[in-house]
């Protein structure tokens, strides 16, 4: 439609990119087609902006949506959500999406490539190799066999099963522990994550982090897993206590890890530098072009189902 001096209207809902300096969306141009973007809460716009796209694990807190009244979505760019005040939307009756399981599978791939990883010592050759000591290899420490090993994964979402498919393929047993049994599935269940450890060879953390979930293996649950044990985390750091693993690898009280996530990102603890049992990687399990791809997918649809006032496509469901 014109307006009286000529310029096109222009229909497209206004949106807010909400996102710390060091987080940008992947292929966010693309939603410039469907909707009028903005990203600073000191703009104008954002006393009416209706729906706020959350960047990565930016923090949406009760200040942040102190700025904005009008505001009735919050689109997490990622699974987990536990950097958005959930309680806050609630009570304000603001609705939240997280990106459902369009990225389940590429973090359940991840978790599986650290887990090889660690277990054949994939990434310590390659620093051997790269380091020229294979002409004088004396003994090289032998990595262990994948098939076989009893997998207990600590929160069976559709992260979780994923992994669990993933794993059952390559021999290996699975077991879980997640807030509820779940019916339908046939591994076996531990209502407490010391006594899946006590029973399980490596322990893989894909649960969300939550007031119930924060430093769900401890010292205890550690201790259980053994010196022979294994631990990946491609869930969120605060779900391992750091300082405790630090000291169990460390003093080689637990066989090794692979981590994707850490406390105090992009911190991660120096002392695991030196160690050639554990893999570090940058939060990268989501990240691959056709993740992104299937990120941006879910968040216009969610924008466009809030929009034309339809149900979301997926409204965040804690596991
Ligand atoms: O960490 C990534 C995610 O939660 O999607």
């Amino acid at each position: 439609m014109a307006t009286e001096d000529n310029e096109v209207e222009d229909h497209r809902p206004l949106v807010l990119i909400h996102h710390l300096p060091s987080f940008k969306l992947p292929l966010q141009d693309r939603l410039i087609t469907h909707f009028r973007l903005f990203d600073s809460l000191a703009s104008p716009d954002a006393s009416s902006v209706r729906a706020l796209i959350c960047v990565g694990t930016t923090p949406v807190t009760a200040d942040t949506l102190d700025h904005l009244p009008s505001l009735r979505l919050v689109v997490g760019s990622s699974a987990g959500l536990d950097h958005v005040d959930l309680a806050e939307c609630r009570r304000r009756g603001i609705a939240v999406t997280n990106t459902g399981d369009a990225n389940s599978e590429n973090v359940a791939d991840y978790a599986v490539a650290l887990l090889l990883d660690v277990l054949r010592r994939v990434s310590a050759a390659d620093r051997f190799v790269r380091s020229g000591l294979w002409p004088q290899m004396g003994e090289y420490p032998l990595g262990c066999k994948i098939g076989g090993k009893r997998i207990g994964i600590v929160g069976l979402g559709s992260i979780g099963s994923e992994v669990a498919k993933r794993l059952v393929a390559f021999g290996c047993t699975v077991a879980y522990n997640s807030r509820n049994k779940k019916p339908s599935v046939l591994y076996p269940y531990y209502a407490n994550v010391h006594d899946l450890a006590v029973n399980s060879d490596v322990l893989i953390v894909c649960c969300a982090l939550t007031n119930e979930t924060h430093h769900i293996i401890n010292k205890d649950v550690l201790t259980a897993l053994g010196r022979e044990g294994f631990i990946i985390n491609v869930g969120r750091g605060a779900l391992v206590d750091e300082k405790e693993l630090v000291q169990f690898l460390v003093q080689g009280e637990i066989g090794g890890a692979g981590l994707d996530v850490f406390e105090n990102e992009p911190n991660v603890p120096k002392e695991l530098f030196a160690l050639d049992n554990v893999v570090l990687s940058p939060h990268l399990a989501i990240s691959t072009p056709e993740s992104f791809e299937a990120l941006n997918e879910v968040i216009i649809a969610n924008l466009k189902a809030f929009f034309s006032s339809k149900p979301l496509l997926s409204p965040f469901q804690q596991e």
